[in-house]
This record gives structure tokens, C-alpha cells and sequence, in this order.
């Protein structure tokens, strides 16, 4: 597959606005001269100058060289033309040894050609050749008397070091970000489940418009050597990529706070969310597999929610449910949205309630443990605490009313913005209870995976007194975990919410898995 990673023979993109100041080739010495450059749609590089007409004319042109054959490869001759040209004159240029010969070089520099230059000569613009143009200044500055000769120079000097400081500063970021955009298109060309990829970088916000232009320059080179398959399955990621670009700049226009994911969602789920859609939801409906939006719509009240799922949305598809501001965005707070729900799942020992609570001092988190809810229900000596008991006892699960009622009322003390739900659901049923009574589906699934033995190891290790932590009752808790709670993960892999973290290792290692999860997730 062709490759070309055009970082260095193509510093023009760049777009600076410095040109805006350049005295010496305007040759009005002795003044601050603005050159205003006009950019001509169809010449990016500028390469015949400045247009000659205005408006119409440009359109003029533009419109004849869509039509007419002659004239557009007459142009695209001149402008080849133009290109060696000037190569040929960069090349003859002598680059100097010294920093003061360098100060004279890039004074005699063309506008047009500083940021070829820039680029070229990057490894000469260093911290002793600026040093070296500020001991200059502050000699001029510095004088007793300045003659009209010295304050032109402190004029072009002043202007080219604001120049050359703002281009190297692009010039660098525009390196970096094609080094990373070169990195992450690698990675997608490269990865055998593409889909899943790309919406690992949506989630991590790594897709951009620099992925995008160096896909484009790979695709225009391909096409140069006839690489046919190659053109047709790079235009294909290019399709991808671009709809999930554009979904992530719709959420921006949307001041988001949030950005989640689910994929594969039915119409059926969709409609549980309706709850969620009145609380002031964007919801972006849009077709994963013809690639491209079908649509999107803000959905801030009943009817737009009907009008969104009445249209005829092709299934499976992916819905981007993006939640606006919720700390006092959306509506000014008067609708305000429920909290950020993060279910946290794994086996019994295998160190949710440890991570939680770090994630809930770290992170801002009401943490809300399902065991613990149930524990202090039979501390509390309610008369549904003996059944509590004796189901916790055998390791089985407490029917799943009890449990959501309790998680449904701590919900409901808090006003955290952000909510770990840990040890819920562990089964399907208490998923689909919670879905029902709350009306409302989780942000976010955590879910620590940890061998057996270790977690095993680790509950007779606990010594907390818990009735349960026994081994008898470990191993039928085991075995409830592999029958019950795995198809619940398995659930919201499908739906593309688990995020899994390796619960093997020390405590701090696991949690810096976890934050690495969260800064990911922008928290
Ligand atoms: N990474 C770890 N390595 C060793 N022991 C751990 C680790 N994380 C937690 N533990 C210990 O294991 C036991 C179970 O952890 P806990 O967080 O209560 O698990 P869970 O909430 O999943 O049942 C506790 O005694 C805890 O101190
Ligand atoms: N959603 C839940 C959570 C816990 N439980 C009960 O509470 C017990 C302890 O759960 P827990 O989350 O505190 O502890 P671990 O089993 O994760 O160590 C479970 O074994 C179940 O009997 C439940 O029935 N339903």
C-alpha cells in the first residue's frame, strides 16, 4: 500500500497569518506594512499570484476552468511551471553558516516562501539563534541615540522574530499532530476489526481532521500509481472516519459534556431510553453500516422523540447518545439530568468495592455499593433483613425488587453528579429491573476481571466478618458469578459499554488502569 508521510515537503498547510507583516519585501522601509494575503481557490499554493479581478472575476475563472478541458491543463501546466520555479530558486538560495547571515537570509526571504523556509531550516532556529536576534534588539532598544537606519532595523527585526517564533511554534504542532495522525491511521489500516477500532478512538477522541488530510494524501498518491484496491478501501475507512468526525463535531456544536457510545441498539431499547430523551437528551440516530448520518435530532421533548423514531432508521444501528451539559447546561438546570451511572461488575474478591472507593475520591463519585445496601437493610432490623440474611448466606442473589428499590432510593439521596453502582446488576434479571424501574440504562460498565484463585485467596483474606466470606459460600458465589452475572457483561459488551480492566496485579497498578479508563473518558 502506498504510504507517504508529507510532514516535511509540504510545511504550507500550516496556514499562518503572519504574512501579515513583512516589511522588506514590500519594500517600504521604515514603516509597518501590512501585506493582506488573498487566498484563490483554485492556486492553494498561491503560485500566480495575487487574483486580478474581484468576486465575480475569481468565480469567472473558476467556473471556466470547470468547464473548459484546454484551459484547466493550461492552468495546471502554469501552475507546475511556477512549482519547479521556484524550486529551482529555493535551491540556489546559499543558507548561511552564522545566526547573523541566517537574520539576513529570511529578511530577503519572500513572504510566500517563509514557510518553505521555516520548515527547511527548522534545525537552525534554535534557542541560540533567537538569543542571538534578541541581544540585537536590545542593543538597538538600548542606545542612546537611534537613527532612522536603527529604527528601521528594530522594525524588520521586531516583525521577523514574531514570524519566525509563530511559524516554528505551527510548524512543530503541525509535525506532532501528523507523527500521532500517522500512528493512529497506522493502526487502523492495520487492525483486523476496524469498526471496533475506530470506536475505541472515537471513545478516546482520537480522531481528527490530520487523520483524515494524511488518509487523503495516501489515497490521492495511491491513485497516482493506479493502486485501485488500495484507493477503494482506504475511500472506505475514509467514509468511516469522517462519519464518526462528524458526529463528534455535532456534540461539540452541542456544548456536550459527554460523549457515550452504544452499539448495536434496538428500536425496543431505544424506546427505554424515552425517559432519558425528556430529560433534556440529544440523540443521534445514525446508520453504522451504509456509512454516513441519517440523521440526527435534538430531542428535548415527547414529540421530537416520536418524529426521530418514526422516521424509518435502517437497524442495526448505532445511537450516539449525547448527553448536553448537565452541570447546568441543557436547559439552565430547571430539567436537570439524571447523574452519570457507572455499573461496576466482577467476581466476589476480585477488588470492585477497593477500586470504587478510590474512584470515588479520585473522580467525584457517590459510591453506591449493592451489598452494602443490602447489609445495612439487615442491620436496619427491617422485616425483610431475616431473608436478606439467609439468601446472602447461601451466595445466592436477593430478589432483584429489594435490590433496586434500595439502589433507587440512595440514588435518590444523592446529589453526586456521577454515581458508581458496584456489585449491580448480577444478573439478568436485576438488569432488566433496574432498566424498568428506573427507567434508565448505565453511562458506563467497569468490569474487573481477576482469576478464581485469586480472588478466592483474597476473600479468605478479607476478615471483615461478613457471613459470607467463607469458603463453602465462596464457592457457590463463584459459580452464581459464572452462570448469572458473565451473560450480564457479556450484555453490555454487545452494546459497547464494558470497559475491562485486568484485576490482577497490586491495588495501585489496577487503579492506574482505572484512571488511564477515565482520563480516556475525558473525567
Ligand atoms: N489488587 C489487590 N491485591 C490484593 N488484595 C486486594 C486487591 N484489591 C483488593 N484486595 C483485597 O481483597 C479483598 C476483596 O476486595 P474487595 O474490594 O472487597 O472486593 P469485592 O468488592 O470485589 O468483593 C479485600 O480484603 C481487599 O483489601
Ligand atoms: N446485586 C446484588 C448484589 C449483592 N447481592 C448479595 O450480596 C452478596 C454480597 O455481595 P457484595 O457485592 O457485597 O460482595 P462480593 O460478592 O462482590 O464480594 C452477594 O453474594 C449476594 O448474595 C445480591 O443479591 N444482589
Amino acid at each position: 500500500m502506498a504510504w507517504q508521510d508529507n510532514a516535511a515537503t509540504q510545511p504550507n498547510r500550516c496556514g499562518m497569518a503572519w504574512q501579515a507583516f513583512w516589511p522588506r519585501q514590500c519594500g517600504w522601509r521604515g514603516q509597518k506594512v501590512y501585506v493582506v494575503e488573498i487566498f484563490f481557490p483554485k492556486d492553494p499554493e498561491g503560485v500566480l499570484g495575487p487574483p486580478q479581478g474581484g468576486h465575480i472575476a475569481r468565480l469567472e475563472f473558476r467556473r471556466r476552468l470547470d468547464r473548459d478541458s484546454d484551459a484547466r491543463e493550461a492552468f495546471q501546466r502554469q501552475v507546475r511551471e511556477e512549482q519547479e520555479r521556484r524550486r529551482q530558486e529555493r535551491e540556489a538560495r546559499v543558507i548561511p553558516d552564522t545566526d547573523a547571515g541566517l537574520v539576513e537570509f529570511f529578511l530577503d526571504t519572500e513572504a510566500r516562501e517563509i514557510e518553505v523556509e521555516i520548515a527547511r531550516l527548522r534545525p537552525r532556529l534554535n534557542q541560540p539563534f533567537f538569543d542571538y536576534i534578541q541581544r540585537e534588539l536590545a542593543q538597538i532598544k538600548f542606545a542612546i541615540t537611534r537613527t532612522a537606519e536603527m529604527e528601521d532595523r528594530l522594525i524588520e527585526l521586531e516583525a521577523m522574530q514574531k514570524v519566525l517564533l509563530e511559524g516554528v511554534e505551527a510548524y512543530d504542532k503541525l509535525q506532532n499532530d501528523l507523527v500521532t495522525a500517522k500512528e493512529r491511521l497506522t493502526k487502523i489500516l492495520q487492525s483486523s476489526d476496524k469498526k471496533s477500532t475506530l470506536l475505541e478512538m472515537v471513545e478516546r477522541n482520537e480522531l481528527n481532521m490530520s487523520i483524515l488530510t494524511l488518509l487523503d494524501e495516501n489515497i490521492a498518491s495511491a491513485r497516482t500509481s493506479n493502486q485501485e484496491e488500495a484507493v477503494a478501501f482506504m475511500e472506505n475507512v475514509r467514509t468511516s472516519i469522517l462519519k464518526y468526525i462528524t458526529w463528534k463535531k455535532m456534540a461539540s456544536q452541542l456544548n456536550c459534556e459527554s460523549v457515550i457510545y452504544a452499539t448495536g441498539v434496538s428500536s425496543t431499547v431505544m424506546a427505554s431510553q424515552k425517559r432519558e430523551l425528556r430529560l433534556w437528551f440529544t440523540v443521534a440516530v445514525c446508520d453504522l453500516y451504509e456509512c454516513g448520518i441519517s440523521y440526527s435530532v435534538r430531542c428535548d421533548d415527547a414529540c421530537c422523540y416520536r418524529s426521530c423514531f418514526s422516521n424509518k432508521v435502517c437497524l442495526p444501528f448505532v445511537a450516539l447518545l449525547v448527553r448536553l451539559n448537565t452541570e447546568g447546561g441543557g436547559d439552565g438546570g430547571a430539567n436537570s439530568c439524571r447523574p452519570f451511572i457507572a455499573f461496576v461488575l466482577g467476581g466476589p474478591g476480585s477488588g470492585k468495592g477497593t477500586q470504587c472507593a478510590r474512584i470515588a475520591s479520585d473522580f467525584g463519585f457517590a459510591h453506591l455499593s449493592a451489598g452494602d445496601l443490602l447489609r445495612h437493610e439487615i442491620s436496619s432490623g427491617s422485616d425483610k433483613g431475616q431473608m436478606i440474611l439467609d439468601i446472602i448466606k447461601e451466595g445466592r442473589i436477593v430478589p432483584s425488587e429489594i435490590t433496586v428499590e434500595l439502589i433507587r432510593k440512595a440514588m435518590e439521596t444523592t446529589d453526586a453528579k456521577r454515581v458508581l453502582i458496584d456489585g449491580f446488576p448480577r444478573c439478568e434479571e436485576n438488569r432488566i429491573a433496574f432498566e424498568r424501574i428506573t427507567g434508565t440504562e448505565p453511562d458506563l460498565v467497569i468490569f474487573f476481571d481477576c482469576p478464581e484463585d485469586e480472588m478466592v485467596k483474597r476473600l479468605l483474606g478479607r476478615n471483615q466478618g461478613r457471613v459470607d466470606d467463607n469458603i463453602e459460600t465462596i464457592k457457590k458465589r463463584l459459580k452464581v458469578f459464572d452462570n448469572l452475572n458473565i451473560p450480564v457483561v457479556d450484555y453490555y459488551s454487545s452494546r459497547g459499554k464494558v470497559h475491562k480492566i485486568d484485576a490482577t496485579g497490586t491495588e495501585e497498578e489496577i487503579f492506574g488502569a482505572v484512571r488511564n479508563l477515565f482520563a480516556s473518558l475525558r473525567f
